[in-house]
């Protein structure tokens, strides 16, 4: 690794003992030395106790000059140190805000204060280290923050207040605040009011259903502003160059969970402060030719989709009613018949039943993705074509059944209920969605694939359960199967007929023969639905799942 030239470096006090403390562009460095004696068998020997500490400049929150408490001075210590040093018998500090990791993917903001001999030198080192923040272009200074105060446990305005703003206001972000008043207010904001070029990001402090108001509102007003028809399944979608931050506070909390590691508001607003970039898959669901909604994480058929109606009746009782419903649905055991068609992404790395998972610096998302670069956008165009060309050679595989649930996972879908998720090895910015059929079986059966999602177990490797990674898919409830067939046997009149069936027949979509899609965690008012993935469509404040480090060592700043 190319070694960075040094800024600054002092002899400084932090506990009141003497450091040399270095700052590159890079690293903020603290090493004590320390002579100590130590007994060997009877005899006594010099022996040296090195304490090295860094922090990246990258995770330095903010630095501040600190008030010296009279009586916790450290003019002894300097006076042992160096006369020279401290002839004006006064003592200056400084402290440093930084990133600090906990276990399971939890950050925390630490403090580090150092002594200096005099008020110059202090002052030196709060500037030279602010110069380096400054020149972290990818830090938020502006923020819009929209606050469902009915999510989860009804905690979001608490959690934002005592939390989060206090971490926003130590990195001089500001912020204007909504606290919405109704379902849909942060998604219509976004939508038409908003002066986007006013703000660094959009971070909503909610659950996943918030999160959602707030992707429409900006996928939609993207799509708006470039001429883009979002009705038209066919059309390329404009990516949203505005970041949105998650700041967890509602029932499952799942792309929180699955894009960071946990789903805890201090760590979430940490990322937002160092300024981290994660782009995320969308996939855009449509009936019958016009857009219904977007989905980044669960579009759920059969269980998923009548767990989620009967929950909706029992809101009431907060984040349980998923496991009180999960339970009544289980045991109703419901199955439902139609085709599934699928567009295999075969052209891309990895696998649906990878053992290795999506984790920061994805290397299959960047060669899937094949971010931004010129290379990537020839590449892009040949990837359109050979799609394209894949469509009309009839790529498409079609199965036709009856099924427990289906499931198209754009990401892991990793929760606390689940912390490995539907879809383990499900990438967030490979441009796919893994698409799981679970055909019709036992309860115990079923029983058996729902437990796997909890332990080590691979909850695909049943007999009734297959998993295809997909860049498209269709399905077709069976009594709109006869427009199917009408479908593939003659090209466009065959769509306009889907979609008069479809409007027609008394049973699509809104009687219990059918199931209901569950996107994201709300209900599609169509069952015949049509997907497609687009990759990277947005950009969240995190980095995707860190890995663990081997030794647990998790004290940092990293001792070196
Ligand atoms: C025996 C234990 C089996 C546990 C199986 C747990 C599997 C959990 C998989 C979670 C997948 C979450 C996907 C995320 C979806 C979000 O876009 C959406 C919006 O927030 N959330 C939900 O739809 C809310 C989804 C909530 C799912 C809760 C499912 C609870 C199932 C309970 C089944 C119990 C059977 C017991 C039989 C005696
Ligand atoms: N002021 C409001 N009043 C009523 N509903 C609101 C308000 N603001 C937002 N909503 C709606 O509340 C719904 C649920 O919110 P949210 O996603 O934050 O929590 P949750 O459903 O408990 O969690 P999760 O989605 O993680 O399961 C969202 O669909 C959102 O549209
Ligand atoms: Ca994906």
């Amino acid at each position: 690794m190319e070694k960075q030239p040094r800024l600054l470096s002092s002899q400084l006090l932090l506990k009141n003992r003497v450091f040399e403390v270095t700052l590159n562009r890079a690293i903020l460095a603290w090493k004590e030395i320390t002579t100590k004696k130590k007994r060997v068998s009877g005899s006594i020997h010099n022996t040296f106790k090195v304490d090295s500490y860094c922090v990246p400049v990258s995770e330095i929150v903010a630095v501040r000059e600190t008030e010296v408490d009279s009586r916790t001075k450290d003019e002894g210590r300097w006076q042992k140190m160096s006369q020279e040093s401290t002839e004006g018998h006064s003592s200056y500090a400084f402290t440093v805000s930084y990133v600090e990791r906990g276990r399971q993917h939890r950050w925390r903001c630490n403090d580090v204060t150092f002594h200096c001999s005099d008020g110059l030198l202090c002052q030196q080192w709060v500037q030279s280290i602010r110069e380096q923040l400054s020149l972290l272009s990818s830090r938020p200074k502006h923020l819009l923050v929209y606050i469902n105060p009915y999510g989860g446990k009804q905690q979001g305005k608490l959690i934002y207040e005592e939390k989060v703003a206090p971490l926003f206001s130590r990195a001089s972000i500001s912020t204007d605040v909504i606290v919405t008043e109704y379902a849909n207010h942060a998604r219509d904001h976004l939508k038409v009011d908003v002066d986007l070029k006013k703000y660094d990001g959009v971070v909503c402090v909610g659950g996943d259903g918030m999160f959602s108001e707030i992707i429409h509102g900006l996928i939609s007003r993207t799509q708006a502003d470039c001429g883009v028809d979002q009705n038209c399944a066919e059309e390329k979608l404009v990516p949203c160059t505005t970041r949105i931050g998650i700041i967890p506070a509602g029932s499952t909390d799942c792309i929180c969970y699955a894009t960071v590691g946990i789903n805890d508001p201090v760590t979430s607003a940490l990322h937002i402060i160092v300024g981290d970039s994660q782009p995320l898959d969308v996939c855009s669901v449509h009936h019958n030719n016009t857009f219904l909604r977007y989905s980044v994480s669960l579009l759920g058929y059969g269980f998923y989709g009548d767990m989620l109606r009967d929950s909706e009746r029992k809101r009431w009782m907060g984040p349980v009613r998923y496991d009180f419903s999960g339970v009544k649905t289980f045991l109703t055991h419901h199955y439902y018949e139609g085709t599934v068609s699928f567009l295999p992404a075969t052209d891309i790395l990895g696998t649906p039943r990878d053992k290795s998972m999506c984790r920061a610096g994805c290397y299959i998302c960047q060669h899937n993705g094949q971010l931004l670069s010129e290379d990537s956008q020839l590449y892009k165009m040949e990837e359109d074509i050979s799609h394209s060309a894949a469509e009309m050679q009839g790529d498409w595989q079609m199965i036709r059944g009856k099924f427990l649930a289906i499931n198209a996972a754009s990401m892991s879908c990793a929760c606390p209920r689940s912390p490995k998720g539907l879809s383990p090895a499900a990438h967030l910015a490979d441009g796919t969605t893994d698409l799981i059929l679970v055909r019709k079986c036992s309860r115990i059966n079923f029983l058996r694939h729902l437990l796997r999602h909890t332990n080590k177990d691979d909850q695909f490797d049943l007999a009734f359960v297959e998993v295809h990674r997909v860049r498209k898919f269709r399905f077709t409830p069976k009594q709109c199967e006869s427009d199917l067939d009408l479908r593939q046997g003659g090209a466009g009149g065959g769509k306009k007929l889907f979609g008069q069936i479809c409007r027609d027949h008394p049973a699509c979509g809104c009687t219990p023969i059918n199931s209901s899609w569950n996107c994201d965690g709300e209900i599609l008012p169509h069952a015949a639905i049509e997907v497609g993935a687009h990759c990277q469509l947005i950009r969240l404040f995190a980095r995707g799942i860190e890995d663990q480090p081997l030794f647990e060592d998790y004290c940092t700043p990293s001792v070196i």
